[in-house]
């Protein structure tokens, strides 16, 4: 019988293989935990899985509802289990539906805490097995931390999800100012918001705190808002997702706006075709950098 591990080889690598294959990454953070970025990044993800694109969803983020739980899916080990020489990468990896799989984190100070030069050859070599993902969406976690900005660094697109509230608003405002230093452009979601012109209104303030004190070299867009929905917390509640229980609701027509500007944005952006795109290499500049 096929063990899981080979399943999910044969699985992720149904394509042949494409040389010069990119995988876009994109990390989502907060300023404040609590605000949706799970939420946020499991709906992103299954969207663009359904979209036929080849998805992996890292949760570098260990908080109140772990992706693992959003997705209704058992995990025992994650990556830094890998990192500790422990199991094997294929073994962490959940295949969560076609084209989307789930590779469970840990914080990210723990993941780039290892530094084992044998078991991350070992690593790199294992990852092979990822290098046809279209896109990565990482969950990082929130705030200003060090290592979260090191994920925010490598990324392609660094959205930033805040609610309405004002001190969610001002801890947003403090990832923007620290991550403009090393990114160009950065991307928001304003999640529970009444209506659009209300996500407008916050963007619009932001916005013009950011060019007073910032710059006009900071790009800052607003990719999406979300509403505050009870078919949103009730499919977190109920561990599903719910770009899939009402596909046609207001919440998911705005997630879908959202991942339609998203993927417009990466289609436009010339990236850095020189770096290794593959996981293992974005996971190298990591280690690299930290
Ligand atoms: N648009 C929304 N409408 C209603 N409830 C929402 C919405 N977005 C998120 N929630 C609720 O807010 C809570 C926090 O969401 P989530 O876990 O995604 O946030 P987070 O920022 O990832 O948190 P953490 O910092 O713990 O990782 C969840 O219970 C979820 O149901």
């Amino acid at each position: 019988m096929e063990n899981q591990a080979n399943k999910l080889k044969r699985l992720v690598k149904e394509q042949p293989e494409k040389t010069g294959h990119v995988t876009r990454f994109v990390a989502i953070t907060s300023g404040k935990g609590g605000v949706g970025k799970s939420t946020v990044s499991a709906n992103m993800a299954n969207l663009l899985a359904n979209h036929g694109y080849k998805v992996g969803l890292l949760d570098a983020d260990i908080g109140l509802a772990n992706l693992d739980v959003i997705l209704n899916v058992r995990i025992q080990k994650n990556l830094l289990h890998v990192l500790k020489g422990e199991c094997a990468l294929a073994d962490i990896v959940v295949q969560v539906k076609p084209n989307l799989i789930l590779i469970p984190g840990e914080s990210g100070d723990e993941i780039l805490k290892y530094n084992d030069q044998f078991i991350y050859e070992r690593f790199f070599e294992e990852a092979k097995f990822l290098d046809n993902l279209d896109f990565l969406i990482m969950d990082t976690g929130a705030g200003i931390g060090e290592t979260i900005q090191v994920f925010l660094e490598a990324a392609d697109e660094v959205i930033i999800v805040t609610v309405p509230d004002p001190a969610a608003i001002t801890d947003a405002y403090a990832t923007i100012k620290v991550t403009s230093k090393i990114k160009d452009s950065l991307q928001m979601v304003l999640n529970m918001t009444r209506n659009e012109k209300e996500a407008q209104l916050i963007f619009d303030k932001i916005k013009k705190v950011a060019l007073q004190n910032i710059g006009p070299k900071l790009e800052l867009n607003l990719l999406g808002r979300l509403p505050d929905d009870k078919i949103v917390s009730r499919s977190v509640k109920q561990r599903t997702l719910f770009t899939n229980d009402a596909p046609m609701s207001a919440p998911s027509m705005e997630m879908k706006r959202i991942v339609n500007n998203l993927v417009f944005r990466l289609e436009r952006k010339v990236l850095d075709t020189k770096a290794d795109r593959s996981f293992g290499g974005f996971f190298k500049r990591l280690m690299e950098q930290f």
